[in-house]
């Protein structure tokens, strides 16, 4: 099966000390792949790279064929990258439809002169744009929530969150402690529509999680870090039985 993203080499230098350290990594399309290890293993980098909030120091990412490495995030969001934050970044005082429509600009063509005279073709797509943006909310599971954004429910924001990241139709979604804070209903209800991204639409998920029991039941492959290293790679299973990661972490970890 092809990969939609494939990184190699990628190393992350802060002065002397290597947060991330030559990892290989691909993510097949379609494929839920997750990246776990203790606190301080470079995972939140290693996203940020992907994502292009930081430079590589050495390596090169291949995303769908093309080499984005020196791309800036708001391009690669335009070859298909979506994200979502460890914390929540909504805006808070917009409604639901209005955060996902905002989440659609990188795909809108209209002008803003076009808006301004009122043209047909700009009114058409602002309209679908609008029924798209509904359409998303439904998917998630927010029919009709118009209140503002920072007054829904935390799940529900996280939520939210999800359906503006599917607003610039990605590929590949990286999500960043989807389940952080949530309640065990909440974290099942995440879980389910993590799956529903790949079964429904076809999307590849990298996903950092600390809840272990998200991690093994939905990825099909999960890559273990340790100090900026790769120390492990395979199904939760193979995973789950490695030495080197039941000492690094799995022993510590939280497992539900
Ligand atoms: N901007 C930065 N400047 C300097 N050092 C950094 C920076 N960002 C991260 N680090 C260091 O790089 C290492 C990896 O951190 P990172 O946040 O990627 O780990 P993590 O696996 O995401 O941890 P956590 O599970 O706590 O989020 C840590 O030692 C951290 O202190």
């Amino acid at each position: 099966m092809a990969n939609v993203l494939e990184a190699r080499g990628i190393t992350k230098a802060f002065g002397g000390l290597l947060a991330v350290n030559a990892v290989d990594f691909d993510i097949p399309e379609r494929a839920i792949v997750s990246l776990i290890g203790p606190n301080g293993a470079g995972k939140t980098t290693f996203f940020n790279m992907v994502s292009g909030l930081y430079t590589p120091t050495r390596g090169r990412f291949v995303l769908t064929g093309r080499d984005i490495t020196k791309m800036k995030p708001h391009q690669r969001a335009q070859m298909g990258l979506g994200r979502t934050f460890q914390n929540i970044r909504l805006f808070g005082t917009m409604s639901a439809v209005d955060n996902v429509l905002a989440g659609m600009h990188v795909r809108l063509k209209g002008s803003i002169l076009g808006a301004v005279l009122k043209m047909p073709g700009v009114r058409r797509e602002e309209k679908e744009a609008r029924e798209k943006a509904h359409a998303l909310l439904d998917f998630v599971g927010l029919r009709g929530r118009e209140t503002f954004a920072k007054n829904l429910p935390y799940g529900d924001q996280r939520r939210l969150e999800i359906a503006r990241a599917l607003a610039s139709d990605p590929k590949l979604l990286l999500l960043d402690e989807p389940t952080a804070g949530m309640n065990p209903q909440e974290t099942a209800r995440l879980t389910e529509l993590i799956g529903r991204l790949r079964q429904e639409r076809g999307l590849s998920v990298l996903l950092i999680e600390h809840e272990m029991r998200v991690v093994m039941s939905i990825s099909d492959r999960v890559t273990v870090l340790d100090h900026g290293e790769k120390i492990s790679e395979g199904t939760p299973t193979e995973v789950r039985q490695d030495e080197r990661v039941i000492e690094a972490y799995l022993g510590t970890a939280r497992t539900g």
